[in-house]
């Protein structure tokens, strides 16, 4: 493994029962890099996610993660290395019954013997890197989705990891929450020196601040590239993808059997 990648996702197959999930992903995240991963819903993304983080085992290959291979670590090991990674949860999941500070202060609590003072100068600097050093003291039901969103981002970063996992980040925000936890991404990741990887459908919010993209269709990679070597793709799932067209490999309509086959079908029984 080179001294530039922070992950190393090589030949990984994953199977849930019998059903292939993901079939020979392999994947490189560079140190101080932000990748996505993009693709429809259901094609193995945030399986993916789980596997960096060592809470799924692969079927077959291996990933690895600062020279680790994740599922050979024991459980002392992967409880080290996911205290070197952050992750922002689907719709940031914050703890409804506590105040955003003791949120990010949480983390802090749990794996680190930092005196309490210490503990608060740095919540507050997070809070600060995300603009919200004023809102300490609310409850996450007072603040609006966007605020609601960068208080998960100063919680993925309250140990400085060297590694940061975003589960759609963007999902549900309007368009100017949207560019601000975008442009935070970019910024947070550069200011620690960590790696991003950002699963996510928002094409046009990702391209802005990534490095590298890996699209994923039905648990293979399709396409890879620069986010302007993919704005230029001539594959056509990645060009349906960014495009954001209705119909193209990935059909608009369910499988079904030939529409005029039906009617003809009807016509007859009407007789
Ligand atoms: N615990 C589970 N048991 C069985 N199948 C599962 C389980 N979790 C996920 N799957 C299946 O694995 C496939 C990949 O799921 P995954 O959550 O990785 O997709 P995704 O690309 O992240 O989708 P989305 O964008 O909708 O979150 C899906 O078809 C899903 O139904």
């Amino acid at each position: 493994m080179s001294q530039e990648s922070l992950v190393e996702i090589r030949d990984l197959n994953f199977t849930y029962d019998s059903r292939p999930i993901l079939t020979g992903i392999n994947m490189t995240i560079p140190r101080g890099k932000v990748v996505a991963v993009m693709g429809s819903s259901g094609c193995g993304k945030t399986t993916t996610l789980r596997l960096i983080g060592g809470q799924l085992k692969p079927t077959s290959g291996e990933v690895r993660v600062g020279g680790q291979v994740v599922h050979e670590l024991g459980s002392d090991g992967l409880y080290g290395l996911r205290r070197r990674m952050g992750m922002l949860f689907q719709f940031g999941a914050l703890f409804t019954d506590m105040s955003v500070y003791d949120n990010i202060a949480f983390q802090m609590r749990e794996h680190t013997n930092l005196p309490e003072a210490l503990i608060r100068d740095l919540v507050m600097m997070k809070l600060h890197a995300v603009g919200l050093r004023g809102a300490h003291d609310l409850m996450p039901a007072e603040l609006s989705g966007g605020m609601a969103r960068r208080v998960a981002l100063a919680r993925a970063i309250a140990l400085d990891p060297m590694l940061i996992m975003y589960d759609e980040p963007f999902a549900g925000l309007d368009p100017i929450s949207l560019s601000i936890v975008g442009e935070l991404i970019r910024k947070l990741t550069d200011a620690l020196g960590a790696s991003s990887i950002v699963v996510t459908h928002d094409v046009q919010e990702s391209l802005k601040i990534v490095d590298y993209v890996y699209f994923v269709s039905e648990g293979k990679i399709v396409a890879e590239g620069t986010a302007e070597e993919m704005k230029h793709s001539t594959v056509p799932y990645v060009h349906q993808f960014i495009w954001g067209e209705a119909d193209g490999p990935v059909p608009f309509q369910y499988p079904s059997r030939p529409y005029g086959e039906e009617l003809m079908e009807g016509a007859v029984r009407r007789g």
